[in-house]
């Protein structure tokens, strides 16, 4: 958990939660300001290597602010119920605990009182899993008061071993692997998180040669090879998302915010949703259906592979009509690769070789989600029978639907409906390409533009 908590003198009743973007300053003064700073407390360890902030991802600070005191580790026990007076900030491991008070001192009217001293902790889960709350320094508010502890940077206040120590516990952890600078400035700068996997690798193929984006930085859990500079400890999906600097355009390919009704999604995803308000603006990005307001978004929810395979052909009968709403089944089969790059026992050869075996029979989490969009295309609830498949490929999916055509209608009218051809497989159109293909019209870029290559074969 990427936490901290500062407890200062006085009274409070100032409540901040939401993100605060902490710019960077340039280069030069930052590294003046490290030059001129007091070493690190611990003699042993060696001095905190610069941190160029221009070319490394921040990381995302928790502060949890408590007037006259330090909250106590089991006010941090249940995941979603930490305390009320939060602050996210974005900064980097050499942040020091001058810079920090400042933050602070903006959200918090109490920590801008002439006399206010502030106190540090990091907060932790210790081998058990119990919280632990660190104390690690103190501040002035007003630096004229004589130096505390002013000049410690979070790197040297053990910030990056703690972190570790959060793996496997209840929060997973974020590593940023690598940054990239972009060396042309008209570019517009990407990050994938989660690069180093299916998805995120096809991502990176069609990036390379987009004429228009250019892949700033990558993050990856157990493939984070170089020094971990960026820890969204304790965050999920939604609350990575949420927080985001507001000014990024972000495509979500996770399910994270694909359904409107976040009741739902606790129900088929088993959690609560962690950022429901930002439920309300994601936009459900299946391009060829809601264009026009994937063009205006900020956040796209990237549809499922099975979701945009089954959608994209049933929308244009049901939308002209010529089917019943009926008796819906879909038949689907998807390649391994749509379960992801971890290692899982369902996915191991020889489980899924010379095979073919349905899995999710009647709860997969896809239903929702093909319900929903089905549904909006005809203006009254659909239902559907769904059952997924996975195949022996790498890559690829076939959907096979059965329909009750409408009184009067042929196959032969379907087929013209359909005259545009989809060719969709699970990560391309399916994911990543259908996340391109989104965040060029977020863009304002041509729709296709870095997608016109060769399909892939085999
Ligand atoms: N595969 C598909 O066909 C489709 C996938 N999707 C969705 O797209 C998203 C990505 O899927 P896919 O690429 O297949 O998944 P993979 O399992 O192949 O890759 C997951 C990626 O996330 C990183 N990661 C995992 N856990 C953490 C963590 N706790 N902190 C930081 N990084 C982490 C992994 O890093 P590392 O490699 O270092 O572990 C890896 O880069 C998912 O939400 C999936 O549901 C949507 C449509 C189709
Ligand atoms: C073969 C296989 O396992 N496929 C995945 C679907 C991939 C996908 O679209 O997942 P999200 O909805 O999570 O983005 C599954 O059935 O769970």
């Amino acid at each position: 958990m990427a936490g901290a908590v500062a407890a200062m003198d006085g009274h409070r009743n100032n409540s901040n939660r939401g993100p605060r973007p902490f710019p960077p300053p340039n280069r030069q003064q930052h590294l003046q300001q490290q030059q001129s700073r007091p070493g690190p407390s611990n003699p042993q360890r060696p001095p905190l290597e610069p941190v160029d902030r221009e070319k490394t991802c921040p990381l995302l600070l928790r502060v949890f602010t408590k007037t006259g005191g330090h909250h106590s580790g089991e006010d941090f026990a249940v995941r979603g119920k930490e305390p009320r007076d939060e602050v996210q900030i974005y900064t980097w491991k050499d942040a020091t605990l001058r810079e920090l008070t400042d933050l602070v001192k903006e959200v918090a009217p109490e920590a801008r009182r002439r006399e206010a001293k502030l106190s540090f902790a990091f907060v932790f889960p210790d081998k058990y899993g119990r919280f632990v709350v660190s104390p690690v320094g103190m501040t002035h508010a007003y630096g004229n008061r004589g130096k505390l502890d002013d000049g410690n940077a979070l790197g040297e206040l053990d910030f990056q071993g703690w972190i570790s120590n959060t793996r496997n516990q209840r929060f997973s952890t974020l590593n940023v692997r690598s940054s990239i600078d972009s060396s042309s400035r008209d570019s517009v700068r990407l990050g994938i998180l989660g690069a180093s996997g299916y998805t995120g690798c096809e991502l990176l193929r069609l990036l390379k040669n987009h004429p228009q984006f250019q892949v700033s930085f990558l993050t990856a859990d157990r493939k984070a090879g170089l020094p971990v500079e960026s820890v969204f400890g304790h965050l999920v999906g939604q609350e990575i998302i949420k927080g985001l600097p507001e000014h990024l355009k972000i495509v979500d390919l996770s399910a994270d915010f694909r359904l409107r009704n976040v009741n739902e999604y606790e129900q088929w995803y088993g959690q609560p949703h962690r950022a429901p308000e930002l439920q309300k603006e994601a936009v459900y990005g299946l391009t060829e259906v809601i264009r026009r307001d994937i063009r205006l978004a900020r956040l796209v929810a990237n549809p499922g592979c099975y979701p945009t395979c089954t959608q994209l052909p049933l929308i244009p009968l049901i939308k002209a009509g010529l089917i019943k709403l009926i008796n819906i089944i879909i038949d689907a089969k998807s390649a391994v690769s749509g379960a992801g790059r971890g290692a899982k026992e369902a996915n191991l050869y020889c489980e899924v070789a010379e095979s073919i075996k349905a899995y999710g029979v009647t709860n997969h989490r896809h239903v929702p989600e093909i319900e929903q969009g089905l549904s909006d295309a005809s203006g009254s609830k659909v239902t559907i029978s769904f059952t997924p498949h996975l195949i022996s490929m790498n890559r690829g999916m076939q959907t096979d639907i059965y329909v009750e055509m409408a009184s009067g209608v042929t196959v032969e009218d379907l087929r013209q409906q359909l005259h545009v051809s989809y060719e969709i497989d699970n990560l391309c159109k399916g994911a990543s390409g259908q996340a391109l293909q989104n965040l060029n019209l977020m863009m304002g870029l041509p729709e296709h533009m870095g997608l016109l290559s060769s399909p892939m074969f085999p």
